[in-house]
């Protein structure tokens, strides 16, 4: 039996070796953010030089790739990726997925959107039948607050403004903006409920990623690593 974070490292390799078999050497590489996105590039760092350069979703991935010595590009200067590797907080059977645990979704939405192919990477307790058990995540302009907190609790869900762990501190995205996290929500159409939420007057970003959703799923099993393809 692994644990989360050998199946989280065992999906990182398995993504390291989709990227280098898929991408041809010079091109760019889209990157994700979390602890799972954080073993993926540690685990193409080797591989560096295989890449013109990468572009980034967060100022923590940006550090972790700057350390290995990657070239991390303006995502103004590309027009398009060939791949875009990432996590995921919750995936379901359609390949939508629900994402910004971690804070930084409307990064990586923008970073995703350039991408030709989204590669998702996770450990199978992220696989749902309904996504919708892990908050939902919406980045919102702070002044904004408290009236999309009333739009979303008319979606049926508890609304929480999102501290930084174990403090009364506002958590602040890379956006300066502030992060309010849905819970109780039964997402059963998320193309739906993601433009839904992105209508409100003062929300960024939500972390529904079902528009533009995953093409490969790489997941961490009992078994080890599935992969998965979605049309
Ligand atoms: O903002 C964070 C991202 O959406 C992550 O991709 C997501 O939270 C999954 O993170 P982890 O790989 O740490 O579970």
């Amino acid at each position: 039996m692994y644990t989360q974070d050998q199946l989280k490292a065992m999906v990182a390799e398995a993504a390291k070796d989709e990227v280098l078999k898929h991408m041809a050497p010079g091109g760019i590489l889209g990157v994700g953010t979390g602890s799972t996105a954080n073993l993926f590039i540690d685990a193409i760092a080797p591989h560096k030089s295989h890449f013109a350069g990468v572009v980034s979703s967060s100022q923590a991935s940006t550090e972790r790739l700057k350390k290995h010595g990657f070239n991390v590009l303006d995502s103004n200067s590309v027009e398009s990726l060939p791949m875009y590797v990432d996590g995921a907080d919750e995936i379901d059977p359609q390949g939508h997925m629900l994402k910004g645990g971690g804070g930084a979704l409307t990064r990586e939405k923008i970073v995703a959107h350039l991408a030709k192919t989204f590669v998702c990477i996770c450990d199978g307790s992220k696989q749902v039948a309904v996504m919708g058990q892990f908050p939902l995540p919406v980045e919102v302009i702070p002044m904004a607050t408290a009236q999309v907190t009333r739009e979303l609790e008319k979606l049926g869900g508890t609304v929480t403004l999102r501290k930084i762990k174990g403090t009364d501190q506002v958590f602040v995205t890379d956006n300066q903006a502030w992060i309010l996290d849905v819970a109780g929500l039964k997402i059963t159409n998320p193309v739906e409920l993601e433009s839904n939420i992105n209508q409100i007057p003062g929300v960024v970003c939500n972390g529904l990623f079902a528009r533009r959703k995953a093409n490969v799923l790489l997941i961490g099993e009992a078994n080890g690593v599935r992969r998965q393809t979605y049309s």
